[in-house]
């Protein structure tokens, strides 16, 4: 759904040339549900815009919705919707007459338009807010209606730049709640970056980590927590330095260190690892009191890949 190669972006700014994306390689299947993670000023954006026709990259090129991004913007454009991060509806129109003219807009009929537009204001809990002038919504009811837009015309492809920062949690798990029925019913494909690792770890099937304009890694969440340095185990015994000896000794245990009466080792599978470890400790006679399995977390993925938490980042930024 989505192929690019070496696709950058550089600004021109007075103090010099920005490099914002630097030759980014993205492929993406029908129906994936892809997370774009990065700390801010990443360049997430600057990709999302330029596979979105808003902005020409300046090297690479892409195939968006099976069109070319340099020679058909208009074809990618009818087959994609787009959430910007800041909002896209008209201040002086009106809620409900604003969703309308974009279903009218994509070519919908008017009865089509009015269904969609109400399908969307109950879902994003707008519906009594039809007749309000956008410039009268408060900035979490504007981003729900910037999020209802993107969605008017059930796009193939869908871009959404951080849909859920200003969200309350009911919002965010009524957009997640959409983004996935709008999935599994028509099979849409949906690139979107969040600063909620959280969310991203839960729903999506794999993430795009993009670090200083390069794509830094990718893969399943799972596969990108495995990559960093496994799982951490813990236990307890009478004698940690005895055991920790014992454990040495096995394949699958790395870093094995005693700690505040504890034996700590990672290993990359805590779970098919603790059979292992079981035996290993009853056969050197060692009864473990206590015993857990830590596994890491995608912050914990964003500290080893770009040297920094993303959760620091979000918070400061
Ligand atoms: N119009 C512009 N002119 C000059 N530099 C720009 C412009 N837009 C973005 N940049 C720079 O390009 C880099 C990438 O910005 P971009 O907005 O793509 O990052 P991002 O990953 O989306 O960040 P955030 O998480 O904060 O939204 C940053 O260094 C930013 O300052």
């Amino acid at each position: 759904m989505i192929h690019a190669s070496g696709l950058s972006h550089r600004f021109r700014t007075k103090q010099g040339p920005v490099d914002a994306v630097r030759g980014v390689d993205i492929d993406i299947a029908e129906s994936e549900l892809v997370g774009f993670l990065g700390p801010n000023g990443a360049g997430k954006t600057t990709t999302m815009r330029m596979l979105t026709t808003l902005l020409p990259p300046t090297a690479g090129e892409a195939t968006v919705a099976g069109r070319d991004l340099r020679t058909d913007p208009f074809g990618v454009r009818r087959r994609i919707g787009y959430v910007p991060q800041s909002g896209s509806a008209g201040m002086d129109r009106r809620v409900g007459d604003e969703l309308r003219t974009q279903g009218r807009f994509h070519g919908q009929s008017r009865a089509e338009a009015r269904r969609k537009c109400a399908e969307l204001l109950d879902r994003f809990d707008l519906s009594d807010l039809d007749q309000r002038p956008v410039a009268a919504l408060s900035g979490g009811q504007r981003r729900r209606l910037d999020i209802a837009l993107g969605l008017i015309h059930d796009p193939r492809l869908l871009f959404l730049d951080e849909p859920s920062t200003g969200l309350d949690p009911h919002s965010r798990a009524n957009l997640w709640e959409h983004v996935r029925a709008l999935r599994a019913g028509h099979g849409t494909t949906v690139l979107i970056s969040t600063h909620y690792l959280d969310e991203a770890d839960a729903l999506c099937d794999r993430l795009l980590v993009i670090d200083h304009g390069r794509i830094v890694a990718t893969g399943t969440p799972e596969e990108l927590k495995q990559r960093v340095s496994g799982d951490l185990v813990v236990f307890t015994c009478a004698d940690p330095a005895t055991a920790a000896t014992a454990v040495r000794a096995m394949p699958e245990a790395t870093d094995v260190r005693t700690e505040g009466g504890e034996v700590r080792l990672r290993t990359a599978r805590g779970d098919t690892a603790l059979t292992a470890l079981l035996r290993r400790l009853d056969s050197a006679g060692i009864t473990p009191l206590s015993l857990r399995v830590e596994r890491p977390s995608l912050d914990d993925v964003f500290l080893e890949l770009t040297g920094h938490s993303l959760r620091e980042a979000s918070v400061a930024a």
